[in-house]
């Protein structure tokens, strides 16, 4: 059986590799792979996993086996980010899911519906600067970019998908939930890991902090369907639903085909929340720091922009398309920072081959996109940062080119990808165009921390702490 003899560290005895993950699971699994190859067997507790690290390897499986793997693996903590498998994210494959994405992708994330949201982005960046200004005002001028630009994210997803009326306390709330996810996703479920062990659960707390993560969301979709988020159609004299509003009236929808359950409204609506803002945020995030590292690439960005802008007092949508060198720096900070470094984990839903080796059912597979960034075999010096790469290469992160995927691959890629990038491009094209970037004084570019923390969801460590002065352009 070829299976036994695929590549896998050393383990212990009953926890398997689960050790070997360390604090930051995508550079520790990339060392490892520098070891033992770009297809390896880890056992996380009596969990079989796979991990791959080449784009070689996953082009095979997603041309062979995409349907074999467009599942995700059960777990008490998916189900609970799920809504009870009622979600697009967290659930398993089958025909709830295939409609759910269908309809997030043609009512909700479609480019024709973020497209009629971009007033409400406008306003969130007006804000945004607003709210900078208003921050340097006050104190030594030193403002923590990071936790402005989680508070904006914040703002305009909750704005988009509920609506409005969410306060600022709900707001706050949210941002939590959000984040709370992430961090959760690394908390050890022993039931997960060791079905026996399922006490040890309890007694680490672990139970109880997603009895009380599930609570949070009882209590604020009480709300939410309290306020039930259905604002005007007409706003600004255009027909702009938020994605609550659209997904009650899609509930009194006959031609829609299928009936749209609220535990399914529910859960939809906890992806837009979980899967949108700190994905978005820490993108940001990344993209200031690595202009404040890269003096030249701000500079070139900034001329852009001034071309473009001819005098304007604020970026509009309808230039975004000129921006060139804003949209391929961005893709160098994501080749290099994948928000999702390991993507979200599958499982094989019936026995198949890769590379000749075979994989049982049940076997889970993680996709070391982070490792896709940094392989010499598809990009010129991968640790240098340097945007015109994308000048010369076509590739792009739409799932086509298999070493660049941080938004995922096939079936269970990401539907969110043009809605996160219209509200990243706005609000740093604005963010670049209304002010002038620098350290705080006696902080040079050599003390910034480049590394991650070790969330599933890759946030710089440090936070970003920068002095912001009125651009002397306008
Ligand atoms: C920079 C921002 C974002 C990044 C890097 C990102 C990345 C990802 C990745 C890596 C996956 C897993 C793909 C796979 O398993 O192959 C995913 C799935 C998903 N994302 Fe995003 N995402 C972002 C923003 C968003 C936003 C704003 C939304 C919604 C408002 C969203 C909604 C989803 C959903 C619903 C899924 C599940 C797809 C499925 O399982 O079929 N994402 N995303």
């Amino acid at each position: 059986q070829k299976e036994a003899l695929l590549p896998s560290p050393p383990r212990l005895p009953f926890i398997g590799n689960l050790h070997q993950l360390g604090s930051i699971p995508h550079r520790s699994l990339y060392k490892l792979s520098k070891q033992h190859g770009p297809l390896m067997l880890l056992h996380l507790g009596s969990v079989r996993t796979l991990v791959v690290s080449s784009p070689k390897i996953v082009e095979e499986v997603i041309r062979n086996n995409d349907l074999v793997f467009a599942t995700r693996p059960m777990s008490k903590l998916l189900d609970a980010m799920s809504n009870n498998k009622n979600d697009i994210a967290f659930a398993q494959y089958g025909e709830s899911w295939r409609q759910m994405k269908k309809l997030a992708r043609t009512h909700l994330l479609s480019s024709q519906k973020v497209k009629s949201m971009s007033f409400d982005r406008a306003e969130e960046v007006s804000l945004l600067l607003e709210n900078i200004a208003n921050e340097t005002s006050r104190g030594n001028g030193v403002i923590c970019l990071t936790e402005i630009l989680n508070s904006y994210v914040t703002n305009v997803i909750t704005r988009l998908v509920l609506g409005s009326w969410v306060t600022r306390e709900k707001k706050a709330l949210l941002s939590k939930l959000s984040h709370e996810s992430s961090t959760l996703f690394y908390e050890v479920f022993f039931e997960d890991f060791f079905p026996n062990l399922k006490w040890l659960d309890v007694l680490r707390g672990s139970d109880r902090k997603l009895e009380n993560y599930k609570k949070n969301w009882d209590t604020l979709f009480e709300e939410i369907i309290k306020n039930h988020g259905h604002e005007s159609k007409e706003v600004n004299g255009k027909n702009n639903t938020y994605f609550m509003g659209t997904l009650l009236d899609l509930q009194h929808d006959s031609t829609l085909g299928v009936v749209l359950t609220n535990d399914q409204i529910r859960g939809l609506t906890m992806n837009m929340i979980i899967a949108g803002i700190d994905t978005t945020s820490t993108t940001l995030d990344w993209c200031m720091a690595e202009l404040i590292r890269n003096p030249e690439v701000m500079k070139k960005v900034h001329d852009e922009l001034r071309k473009v802008a001819r005098g304007e007092d604020m970026i509009s949508e309808e230039l975004l398309g000129q921006l060139s060198y804003l949209k391929i720096f961005i893709k160098e900070v994501i080749r290099l920072h994948p928000p999702a470094p390991l993507l979200l984990p599958r499982e094989s839903l019936q026995e198949c081959q890769i590379q000749g080796y075979n994989i049982p059912k049940k076997t889970r597979l993680v996709i070391n996109a982070w490792a896709f960034g940094r392989d010499e075999s598809y990009w010129e010096a991968p640790e240098q940062f340097k945007p015109e790469r994308f000048f010369d290469y076509t590739v792009d992160y739409k799932g086509k080119d298999f070493y660049f995927i941080p938004f995922g691959v096939c079936r269970r890629i990401c539907p969110g990808m043009d809605f996160s990038m219209a509200i990243i491009e706005i609000a740093l094209a604005n963010l670049l165009h209304r002010f002038d970037w620098s350290l705080p004084s006696g902080i040079t570019i050599e003390d910034m921390d480049m590394d991650e923390g070790g969330e599933v969801i890759s946030f710089r460590k440090q936070k970003l702490e920068l002095v912001p002065t009125a651009s002397k352009v306008n």
